[in-house]
């Protein structure tokens, strides 16, 4: 079944999101997510420059040969540009192994562990109180598992969460450049413990809270952050230290108890080859598009098996519902899956773009049948969003440093 085609999209309705289009000789075409926020354009160019010309006529039912050509065949290894494009043609290639075969993609990876897939919502607040409401509305939608961010008393912004109360996430597609946000640790440690510690009264104990530290703090600031919280038992502490350095994560371990999760920004294996094996981390939360499609995520999930982590695949709006549908055929068939990030399936812009059946229910998600990945892309309907460049905020300290965003 020879590759006879690959076209790749970029459209930005509300935000920029990368597609790729896999087509064979006989027009059975697969698709696969290759987003990666405020730096499409390159990833668009490694794909048509550098990839598309070694595909073309190549037998797309070989996906884990393709896999390694793409990955050991280039000297210049891993890196997101480099792993998004290996991602997409990835996913692209399953997509088109489901059609032909009539299965859903979880169906060729051995089937369904589960009946759906448990999420956790993103509750963003401009203080406590508000933080805390937003939790009410993801308990009364149903979801039983809820991450919560909230503004920083004395800072103009911070992660997730806007001054003027807008969720940071709507204004994604529209930032002609870098936005800069203020962060002070100091007033960060004196906000968290009290934000968990009125959720636990206000929800009691049966609720799932968790909470994203975006890779803010040094190690030791994270193992007394883990300490302050263990009393309000976090399902997870995510990235709760910068990601490069994984040796941070002994010094965290030795500790807290408060389980630990990170991986939305790594590439490979290699990046959490460490921490999984030495049982550093509980949840590994890799994404199918920044670390290499599906056939890298199942076999990271197969590693991480062995030492007691599970799968928590980063589900931010910057993945498109290809992403998403890549993580719930990998979610429903792998036994060590734990949960699954989810802030919803996009604008309504973005949904005349990406049509799917993937449906929401009490906090889980229910995958229908349709062979392949189930996720169809209209491309007249994308043609009238045209990419934008916009950027990811930088974060820097009150003093101008830079720091991590
Ligand atoms: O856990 N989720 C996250 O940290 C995300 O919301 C990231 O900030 C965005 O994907 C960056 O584009
Ligand atoms: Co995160």
């Amino acid at each position: 079944m020879k590759i006879k085609e690959i076209k790749v999209f970029v459209t930005n309705p509300g935000r920029n999101f990368v597609t790729v289009k896999v087509i064979t000789e006989d027009g059975t075409y697969g698709l696969g997510d290759a987003t990666v926020n405020g730096r499409e354009l390159a990833v668009v160019t490694y794909l048509e420059e550098h990839v598309v010309p070694c595909l073309i006529g190549r037998d797309a039912h070989s996906i884990e040969d393709i896999w390694q050509y793409l990955y050991r065949g280039v000297y210049w290894r891993r890196g997101a540009i480099t792993m998004a494009s290996v991602a997409a043609i990835d996913m692209a290639l399953w997509d088109i192994k489901g059609k032909v075969a009539g299965l859903p993609v979880y169906q060729l990876l051995g089937g369904k562990c589960r009946h759906g897939i448990n999420l956790y919502a993103h509750a963003n607040g401009v203080d406590i109180d508000d933080t805390l409401d937003k939790v009410q509305e993801c308990i009364d939608q149903g979801f039983k598992a809820i991450r919560l961010q909230s503004a920083i008393p004395g800072l103009k912004e911070t992660y997730g969460v806007l001054a003027d109360k807008k969720d940071y996430f709507e204004l994604q597609g529209t930032r002609p450049l870098p936005p800069e946000q203020e962060w002070s640790t100091a007033k960060y440690f004196k906000l968290v413990p009290e934000l968990f510690k009125k959720a636990r009264e206000r929800f009691g104990d049966d609720i799932e809270f968790l909470h994203d530290v975006h890779s803010r703090l040094t190690p030791i600031e994270s193992a007394r952050l883990g300490k302050m919280l263990e009393p309000y038992n976090l399902l997870f502490l995510e990235d709760a230290s910068m990601a490069e350095n994984q040796g941070n994560y002994k010094i965290i371990r030795h500790h807290t108890s408060t389980p630990l999760a990170i991986g939305e920004t790594y590439n490979t294996v290699w990046d959490c080859k460490d921490l999984i094996q030495n049982q550093l981390i509980d949840y590994i939360r890799v994404a199918a598009t920044h670390a290499g499609g599906i056939t890298a995520l199942k076999k990271i999930a197969s590693f991480a098996d062995i030492y007691n982590v599970r799968t928590a695949p980063h589900g931010a709006p910057d993945l498109s519902p290809i992403c998403f549908a890549a993580h719930m055929h990998l979610n429903i068939s792998t036994t060590n899956f734990g949960i699954q990030e989810f802030v919803g399936f996009g604008n309504a812009q973005s949904q005349t773009i990406f049509k799917h059946g993937m449906r929401l229910e009490n906090g889980m998600i229910m995958l229908e049948d349709a062979p392949g990945l189930g996720v169809d892309f209209d491309e007249k309907e994308a043609e009238k969003y045209e990419y934008k460049r916009s950027y990811l905020p930088v974060s820097r300290l009150e003093d101008g440093t830079l720091w991590h965003w």
